[in-house]
């Protein structure tokens, strides 16, 4: 309720400031300042309002689509001195990403990790992302392969028990693979007992959205207005509950023995055996010659699990849950599975991923439709031209709004809303220019984990789908996609298996 009349009296400071002082600027779409012709600025104010007030959180999405149909590549606004500006324009984008001033991100204290990599400032974040690459190369990838299908062959015994031919909900032994995934590769241990695993997973959550919550409200960026609020209370236990966990698996790293790289259960017998060389990305921060401080791992390790934890796992849901609707897909894919590995479904390697081109077509066109960060920002460092008028300001916000940007119909096509696969063979993804497609940013400061959602996710769906046929009364009308720091399904994951 305080809520509402904050943004109420906030509304009509808003209509004040247009009407008597005028201290907003609008601008179209040729970048002219529009101060005077008021009807794309009162639909674009009115589906704010709208949203900030009535939408319910699985419609806001399809909301905020409007602001397509209001202004077809971007819109800008000033707001007391501050530029904001949202795009979804291929062109835009592409100078955007090119762009080492706009390398910073926005609401950097709405995270909390200050050290991590989504908070820092841009000279420690800059230092911090040289070190980290390191841990992401490809060589240190392709050693996690065995992890995450040792860990994948665990959740396919424990399924066995749904063999019964009833529905049942795929998220949480998805959330506990992937968490198990996650410790076993970025941390290189097994043996923390998390007690409450589904807790866990609801926290993270709970975190992830009301974070977002914050973002989306301008003025509870300020620490001295959000502490006072409902959600500052929830988050912080949320928040507290997560990190203990995340300290566990700190304490658990540090005592590993680490010159066995093997990956050991808690008996001490070897899950995987790995080459020695490897690096795990746990030990690039804690066996760095610029040695980090306890804080800095603290806020690093926290910032990985936060942004891997939950993409991944409703990546790997929504995959299944889409081939289990499309089953002339999941028959397709199925085949590929079993041509490229015949009997050996065991030993996965990086080569035989690569050989699987149709389910990575099929992974693409999930992280098109249903993307799992929809909306993401950076902060320029400095003016920035982009060709929309006046440069942007330093301290201008970026808002990027990937949802639009996969489903425009100019881009893609008029079924731009159908599930289609083919959208990403060779000879369409040639057509096209390769900033309509954005699902992990572009450029240095890009998601750093897209190599390894990809790897966890083929690992995953390539055991899964050669073990069982997944199926759901679920129809693709069903299914609208919510909005939070990721993405949302209006339904549940609930599917039946078969044994292959
Ligand atoms: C389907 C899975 C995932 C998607 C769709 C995704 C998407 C994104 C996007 C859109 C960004 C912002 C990029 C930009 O501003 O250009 C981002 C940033 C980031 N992601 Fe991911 N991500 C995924 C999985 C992961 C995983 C598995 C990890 C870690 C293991 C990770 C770690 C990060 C980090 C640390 C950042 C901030 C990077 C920086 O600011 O330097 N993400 N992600």
């Amino acid at each position: 309720m305080i809520l509402e009349l904050f943004l109420a009296a906030l509304y009509i400071l808003f209509i004040y400031f247009k009407v008597f002082r005028g201290s907003y600027i609008w601008f179209d779409n040729n970048g002219e300042v529009k101060r005077r012709k008021k009807s794309k600025f009162w639909n674009i104010l009115t589906t704010m309002y709208d949203y900030l007030l009535h939408t319910k959180p699985e419609d806001r999405l399809l909301k905020l689509r409007g602001f397509h149909k209001v202004s077809p590549r971007f819109f800008r606004v000033k707001f007391w001195k501050i530029d904001y500006v949202v795009i979804y324009d291929p062109e835009l984008l592409k100078k955007v990403f090119n762009s080492q001033v706009a390398c910073q991100r926005p609401f950097r204290n709405c995270f909390q990790l200050e050290k991590g990599l989504l908070s820092s400032e841009y000279h420690s974040w800059k230092k911090s992302r040289k070190l980290l690459n390191g841990g992401f190369n490809l060589n240190i990838l392709k050693g996690l392969i065995p992890i995450f299908s040792y860990y994948t062959g665990t959740l396919i015994k424990e399924m066995e028990q749904h063999l019964d031919g009833k529905e049942f909900d795929l998220l949480l032994p998805l959330s506990k693979l992937t968490t198990n995934g996650i410790s076993g590769t970025i941390m290189n241990v097994t043996d923390v007992e998390v007690t409450d695993l589904e807790k866990l997973i609801a926290e993270v959550a709970i975190f992830l959205d009301l974070t977002c919550k914050r973002m989306l409200y301008p003025f509870l960026e300020k620490d001295w207005i959000y502490r006072w609020t409902k959600s500052y209370k929830r988050e912080q236990e949320a928040r507290e509950y997560a990190m203990a966990y995340g300290d566990e698996l700190i304490a658990a790293s540090k005592k590993r023995n680490r010159k066995d790289k093997s990956l050991v259960d808690e008996n001490g017998s070897v899950i995987v055996k790995r080459d020695e060389k490897v690096e795990f990305i746990i030990d690039q921060l804690l066996n760095h010659e610029e040695k980090f401080t306890d804080e800095e791992i603290r806020d690093h390790v926290m910032t990985l699990l936060a942004t891997s934890s939950e993409t991944t796992t409703r990546f790997v849901a929504t995959t299944l849950l889409q081939l289990a609707i499309n089953q002339q897909y999941q028959q397709k894919v199925y085949e590929e599975i079993v041509d490229v590995f015949g009997d050996s479904i065991e030993n996965i390697d990086y080569d035989k991923l690569n050989a699987c081109r149709y389910l990575e077509m099929v992974l693409k066109e999930v992280l098109r439709l249903f993307t799992s960060v929809p909306i993401y920002q950076r902060e320029t460092i400095d003016k920035l031209d982009i060709g929309i008028g006046k440069p942007l300001d330093k301290g201008a916000k970026i808002i990027i709004f990937a949802y639009i940007l996969h489903r425009r119909k100019d881009l893609w096509g008029k079924n731009s809303g159908v599930f289609d696969p083919e959208n990403f063979s060779s000879e369409r993804t040639a057509e096209r220019d390769p900033y309509c497609y954005l699902p992990f940013g572009a450029g240095p400061r890009n998601c750093i984990g897209n190599r390894f959602a990809m790897i966890a996710a083929k690992t995953e769906i390539i055991r899964l789908l050669h073990a069982y046929k997944f199926s759901t009364k679920i129809k693709d009308t069903d299914i609208k996609q919510g909005l939070s720091l990721t993405s949302r399904l209006s339904v549940d994951y609930l599917m039946s298996i078969e044994k292959r």
